[in-house]
Formats: structure tokens, sequence, C-alpha cells
């Protein structure tokens, strides 16, 4: 970094740190920022994003560019006097702690001039340039700014993963490019080309390590793509000679050999989802107790995206003298984080993937599966350590396996169900299927998610958005959850379905399900059982939990112990029940219309019904279950209250697979019900 870049901050740079009395002056810091490879290639870098509209940045892991790349831009002027700098993230604890890390360079309060904004947290204010924002909450940004007016730059980190909605993203920036940078042109956007004028051009930077940075380019009509050579610190890198069938019991034996004989270090392991992670947890957690006094000791830390974020903070916090930290984390600490003290990484090679698995006969359903990971997230996994120091990578694969993993992961929009994008970016007047995307998705899933969107009601038969489709994106739950609030407004139940969905929309699960112990459960949990099934008994579960309003947190902890709940999943809804109050308010749904105390569940059971009519089944005379809008065979998930009970019809959460498809999170429903919805179902949406 050169000392120009310190000594001629901008006007508005000046103006910024005035409100920022906590920043601290850290010269080691500094001396850090210096250090980075990318402070070499720092003025091409300005030149480049200075000159052109487009740039492509690829760089090792490590580098500079995710921390870098903004300050330059704000420290050369290339947002203009006031204008802002957008930085997306896929995944909200990257946004947070980046946005921290900059503010220290900075030297300004997080929240001033480098701020974030994720789901439910944000951390910004007028005199916010550098935003570290998630590609979720920059895609609800459009909505009410289609240009995205405010930014001048945007800068789309991690592109290589290739998130849906960092797909979308692109295409939509591609689009506002047109209609800002070019509002005279004959193709800058048709009829909404002067839309954009008035409005400064914007610049768009894709940065990754890893990716197919030609592809990128050739989007952009051939962008210049610049390489950032170099990594701070070295990693060498370990692979296993033979193949290790049960990864967890190989993570804890390198985990083990590492404690004892290797560098000192904290140590980050991948493992593909939270099961795994508790598990090895609790193991290590034991061997750690039997250390004796005098040897260092083992401070267990685990990451997921259900845990609370509070909790996810604490893996960034110092480690204490004479420990040795060991984080846990599925492959949400895979890219743009640095986790200080970090030198060992062990890599499982696997991780879960959502999927969308067509149904033989048209239907379908996302689930999540154990697969192997890409040579690319194999590299981002290695790149987590030696960022402060040399570093070690044990991956617990062999070479040979390496070498035969996809280079990278195919792209989410190949795989998952469209629904929610689809309908996100009707609101914006856009059609996915009319959409420039750097790759299409497949021609089923998209025909499968209009089906579900006509069905809820959000699109009419000509595919345009409804009055009642708009509400439903207006709350950022999937477009089934949606609907089912807004169906309560007529069945005058809407604090009941919203006690239901926030429950249903935490990240882990409110039923604990430990197959050896189902019937001491059931036993537990028998006084909030509803005869209708699951939803209801999750709502007899929250009216119970907010009577202990009043008790201490470990009361209610001790509840939820005692009746096999998940009080995280609990604590976790409460807070997004909040949220989804105040959507409700904006949207005039009044939530706080109730069925009151009575038992009568049926207003609710209809709400749910009408959102989850593709999510329907019935009884077949072989005792099996058809689904009513699809042809797949399913089974009642035997940690349903509803398993053994041969309800005639029912209606469920979500499908998962494993030895077969089941149905989890269900409730019987009348069959002439769901016969009258499923006939119905094709008339013009309600408005
Ligand atoms: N919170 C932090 N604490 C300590 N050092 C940090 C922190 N954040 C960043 N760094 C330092 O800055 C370096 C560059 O980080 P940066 O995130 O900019 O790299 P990158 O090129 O974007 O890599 P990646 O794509 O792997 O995130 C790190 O390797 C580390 O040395």
């Amino acid at each position: 970094m050169s000392k120009d870049a310190h000594s001629k901050p901008s006007g508005d740079m000046k103006r910024s740190n005035k409100h920022s009395k906590a920043a601290v002056h850290n010269p080691e810091i500094q001396r850090q920022r210096r250090a980075l490879p990318i402070t070499s290639g720092r003025d091409a870098i300005i030149e480049h994003i200075r000159n052109e509209d487009v740039v492509v940045i690829l760089g090792e892991t490590g580098s500079g560019k995710t921390t870098q790349v903004p300050q330059y831009i704000l420290e050369g002027g290339l947002a203009g006097d006031a204008g802002m700098i957008a930085i997306t993230q896929p995944r909200r604890v990257a946004a947070t702690s980046l946005a921290d890390r900059v503010a220290n360079e900075q030297e300004v309060r997080l929240g001033t001039q480098v701020g974030y904004s994720v789901r439910f947290d944000e951390k910004t204010s007028r005199s916010t340039r550098i935003k570290f924002v998630t590609d979720g909450m920059i895609m609800r940004e459009l909505m009410s700014d289609p240009l995205l007016s405010k930014y001048n730059v945007v800068i789309v980190d991690e592109a290589h993963e290739r998130t849906i909605r960092t797909d979308i993203f692109i295409a939509s920036l591609k689009t506002i490019q047109k209609q800002r940078n070019h509002p005279t042109d004959e193709d800058g956007g048709g009829k909404s080309a002067t839309k954009g004028a008035g409005i400064p051009p914007l610049k768009v930077i894709i940065m990754s390590a890893t990716m197919d940075a030609e592809k990128f380019s050739k989007f952009f009509d051939k962008a210049s793509i610049v390489y950032v050579k170099g990594r701070t610190h070295p990693v060498e890198i370990f692979h296993t000679s033979q193949h290790q069938a049960d990864y967890v019991e190989a993570a804890l034996k390198t985990f083990y050999q590492i404690h004892t004989d290797r560098p000192d270090g904290d140590v980050l392991i991948f493992l593909p989802g939270q099961e795994d992670i508790e598990s090895l947890a609790d193991t290590i957690r034991s061997f750690a107790k039997r250390l004796p006094h005098t040897a260092k000791q083992v401070l267990v830390c685990t990451m997921f995206a259900s845990q609370p974020a509070a909790q996810i903070e604490k893996v960034f916090k110092t480690t204490p003298a004479n420990t040795r930290k060991c984080i846990l984390a599925t492959n949400i600490a895979e890219t743009s984080i640095t986790i200080p003290g970090v030198v060992h990484v062990i890599d499982t090679g696997k991780h879960k993937q959502k999927r969308f698995l067509a149904g033989d006969t048209g239907g379908g359903f996302d689930t999540l599966l154990t697969r192997d990971i890409s040579q690319s997230s194999a590299m981002q996994r290695t790149g987590r350590a030696g960022r402060e120091s040399k570093g070690y990578c044990y991956r617990l694969y062999t070479e040979a396996a390496f070498k035969d993993m996809a280079r990278s992961l195919e792209p989410e929009i190949a795989r998952v169900g469209l629904a929610s994008p689809m309908l996100d970016l009707l609101c914006l007047d856009i059609e996915l299927e009319k959409l420039e995307l750097l790759d299409r998705p497949d021609e089923s899933n998209v025909v499968f998610a209009l089906k579900a969107l006509l069905f809820l009601g959000a699109i009419d038969a000509q595919k345009r958005i409804t009055p009642l489709g708009r509400k439903m994106a207006s709350f950022p739950l999937e477009p089934s959850h949606a609907r089912a609030i807004l169906a309560s407004k007529d069945h005058a139940c809407t604090r009941e379905v919203l006690d239901i969905i926030s429950v249903l929309s935490a990240s882990s699960k409110l039923f604990m399900d430990i197959t050896e112990k189902r019937d001491e459960i059931a036993e537990a949990r028998a006084k909030f059982k509803h005869s209708s099934g699951d939803h209801l008994t999750i709502l007899n579960v929250v009216r119970s939990y907010e009577q202990l309003a009043s008790e201490t947190d470990s009361a209610k902890k001790k509840w939820c112990r005692k009746h096999f709940l998940n009080e995280k999943s609990l604590a976790e809804a409460m807070a997004i029940r909040e949220q989804l109050r105040q959507v409700c308010t904006r949207c005039e749904v009044y939530w706080k219309v109730s069925i009151g105390e009575t038992v009568d569940g049926d207003p609710v059971l209809r709400s749910l019904a009408a959102a989850l009519i593709l999510n329907a089944a019935i009884l077949q005379p072989d005792g099996t279950y058809k689904q009513a809008m699809g042809h797949a065979k399913v089974k009642i998930h035997p940690g349903s209250l509803l398993t053994d009970k041969k309800a005639p019809a029912i209606i469920y959460d979500e499908l998962v697979y494993t030895t077969q498809i089941y149905a989890r999170g269900v409730s019987s429903i009348p069959k002439s019900d769901l016969m009258q919805m499923l006939a119905g179902a094709l008339k013009p949406a309600p408005q």
C-alpha cells in the first residue's frame, strides 16, 4: 500500500471520520494491510476500475481482494464524493465479520463509514460508504430501488459459488448497467432505458478466487480480467493415503494427532452438517475434560447456519492462553472469512447440498444430500489456513480423489426449486425465463415453479404477478409460508399461523428426534399432542413456552430438555415471529387476530392447507400415500405424530429423501376439503 492512499482520503472520508470517535489507530493492522499480496497491484486495479465499466478480479485465497478492493475504490475516489460501494456476500457471517475488519482497517466505528446489512440485522448510517451485504438483502433492495441508484460501485464477491441469488443478481446488474450507463442506447434496456437517465453510471466488479473467469468476462462482453498473484502465507497440504469410510472418525483421529504432535495454532474442521458437528463436538469435549491440567487445554466451538449469531461470534474471539481452539464448521466458514488463530484445517471433503429432486412424472421437491465437495471448495477450505502465519491443511481423502472431484460446483440455479426467486423477480417485472443468465435452469424446474406459484395464487394464468403474489413477496419466507400467513386473514387466526410458521422458519427442528428414545419422547410430549398432527402440536408447544416468559433462561432450557424440545429453535422462532409481525403490520394483516384459547384448530389447518396444496397426499388402499399433485409415493416420517395413523388426507411441510421419500411435519385434513381445494386451485387467484 502506498503512503499516498493513507494521506489523501477523499473529502467524504474526512467527514465520516468525525463520527467515529470510538475508532482506534492500530499500527499492526495497518502493517498487515500493507503486507498483503494485492498491495502491489493496487494502482493497476484502480486504473482498470477507473477506465472500465466491468472488471473481473481473480486472486488466490487470502490475497486481500475482499477487504482491500472496496477500500481502494473509496480511497481512489472511484465512487464519487458521496456514492456508495456495495460488496455482496453469499453468507451473513462473512458480511458481518468482513465489515468489522474493514471498519478496523479504516479506523472507523462499525456502522459509520463501513457497515453491513444482513437479514434481520443492519448496521449502517447516512455516512456509510462501504456496505457489506448478503445477496438476499441486495435483491430485496432492488425491489424498492430497481436501479440501485445509491450505489456507484457494486462488487460481487465469491461469484464462483454461483448461488441462485448471485446468478440472478449478476444478470440484473447487466440490465441495470445498460439503463444507467447507456440510457439513450436503443438496446439499453428498451423502453425502460430512459429510467437510468440522470443516475451516475454503475461500475461492476466480479471477484473470486477460483472461478471460471472467462465465463464472467464473456457474459459482460469481454470484460477485463485482473489476476492478483500470491497469498499471504504458505499452506502445506496433506492427503490421506487411503479412502476414509468414516470421515467423522478420521477427523477425530487427525485432531488428536494435531493436538499431540503438531505446531501450535487453532484447528478448523469442515463437516457436512449440524448432526456430525454436534456429535464430534461432544467427543472432543469429553477428550478435553480428561486432559491433565498441565497439558494444553482444548476449547470447542461450533459454527453452522442455524446457530444464533451471538454464538457464532464466539468463534472469532481470541483463544485463551495455553488453549487450542477447535472449531467445527459447515461450509459457512468456507469462503471469505478469516478466523484469527487458525493454523490447521481438517477437510472431510463432504458438504450438504440442496437439490431439487424431480419426480418421475412432473412434481418435485428440495432436499439436502451429503455430497463430495468440488476442487474449488477444497481450495477455499485450504485457504482458511495460512492467513496470519504458515498453515497446514489435512485433507481426509486421497490426492486421486481430489483430482476426481468436479472442478467447481454445479450452479445452484441448475439444482434447486425456483418458486421463491421467480416470485421475487416477478415483483421487479422480470421473468426468469427472459433474463439473460450465466446458465439456464432446467425447463421442468421452471414449469414446476410456475405451477406452484399459480396454485398459491401468486400469479395468474398469464404468468402475471397478482396483488396477492406481491404481498407474498414482502415476507422474507418461502412463498408457501407467506401464503399461509395471508390465508390466515380469511380464517381469523393470524396469531396462531404466525406462531407455527415462525417455528417452521427457524433453522433447526423444534422436535428432537432420537430413534432409540421415541417412546420416552412421546410420553414427555403427550400434553402438547393434538390429534390432527404436528402443526397444531407445534402451536400447543408455543402456547406453553410463552407461559414461561417470566422464567429465567436456565428454567426455560430445563423445560425444553424435559420435553425433548430444541430451545435454540424456539428462541429463534420468537425472534423471527417479531420480524414477521412487523411485515404483517406493513401489509395490513392484523397479527393480533386470534382464535383464542379454543382447541378447535380447523381455521389454522385451513390456512395451512391453502399454502401446502402442493404438499398434500392421499392415503391409498395399500396403506401408502401418494402426492395429490404429483405421483411420488411418500411415507409419513417416524418422527411425526401421525406416523401410524392412516389419516385419509394429509398435508406436510417437506419431503426428505433417505432410504425412501418421507413426509415431515404432517397434519391430517378432511379429504373433502382437500378435494375441494384441488378443484378450485386452477380458478383465478383471490386478489
Ligand atoms: N478478521 C481478521 N483478522 C485478522 N486478519 C484478517 C482478518 N480479516 C482479514 N485478515 C487478513 O487479511 C488477509 C486478506 O483477507 P481477504 O478476506 O481480503 O482475502 P481474500 O483475497 O478476499 O481471500 P478469500 O477469498 O479467501 O476471502 C487475510 O489472509 C488475513 O491475513
